[in-house]
């Protein structure tokens, strides 16, 4: 993004904001809460009105947006479904099947999303954003609301199954941005600025006990505590 401006009415969260997603990774984004992560997510997303047109993403937003009326399975197959595409739905309900497997909702295939716990609909959530077979896939706090065995689990199968794509990734856990970030930034202020690109070394999913990725989250809670909220 080049040049862009984020408001609503009066309220700037962002201008002359340049920032670059490299192709094929994975960038995190942190900062205070309501500096603007969300709101940049769904600029890139194409979904503010200063935005311009986006190509198709997959957008995994804070809240599931799972339809109550809709089994899990279907829930999952809700793009494919509402694209009209059979072919396409015939391959994605496979995809679906094993994704759903693996963040452990296979026996919850057919169950309607009030009758999950909070993180179970967090998981079907995020099989949805990963069936969804797109190169730009942008994610709002996808694993809050986890505990903190699963939160790795679904770190480590993101961090998979994004791989080759361009994702942003909104956290409030810099932990979690070391993991399976290529590319960490750090947002502040108000109008808000991006921090210089941080970029641990190793592939991703990174291991939480590596000595330099905790050395890197002290680095990243001391810059977050110096900022205003
Ligand atoms: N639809 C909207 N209308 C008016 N103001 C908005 C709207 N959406 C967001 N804002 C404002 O924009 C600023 C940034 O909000 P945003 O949700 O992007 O922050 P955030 O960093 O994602 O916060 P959090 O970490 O708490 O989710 C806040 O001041 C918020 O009040």
């Amino acid at each position: 993004m080049r040049d862009a401006r984020i408001a609503f009415g009066e309220r700037l969260v962002a201008r002359d904001l340049t920032l670059e997603f490299p192709a094929g990774r994975t960038t995190c984004l942190l900062g205070r809460s309501g500096v603007g992560k969300t709101s940049l997510l769904r600029w890139l997303a194409g979904l503010l009105p200063d935005a311009p047109r986006a190509q198709p993403v997959a957008y995994m937003a804070q809240s599931d947006l799972l339809l109550p009326w809709l089994s899990v399975l279907d829930n999952v197959l809700l793009g494919y479904r509402l694209r009209g595409d059979r072919v396409a739905l015939a391959a994605a309900e496979a995809r679906a099947r094993i994704l759903l497997a693996e963040v452990g909702l296979a026996d919850r295939l057919d169950d309607r999303p009030a009758q999950l716990s909070g993180g179970m609909r967090q998981r079907a959530a995020l099989a949805r954003t990963l069936c969804e077979d797109r190169p730009v896939v942008l994610m709002d706090e996808p694993f809050a609301h986890l505990d903190a065995v699963t939160r790795l689990e679904l770190q480590d199968l993101a961090a998979r199954l994004l791989a080759g794509r361009t994702a942003v990734l909104v956290t409030h856990d810099p932990l979690e941005a070391l993991r399976v970030g290529h590319q960490i930034r750090v947002l502040s202020g108000s109008p808000f600025i991006a921090g210089p690109a941080i970029e641990p070394v190793g592939v991703v999913p990174r291991d939480p006990a590596d000595p330099a990725l905790l050395g890197l989250h002290a680095r990243l809670v001391a810059e977050l505590r110096g900022l205003a909220p």
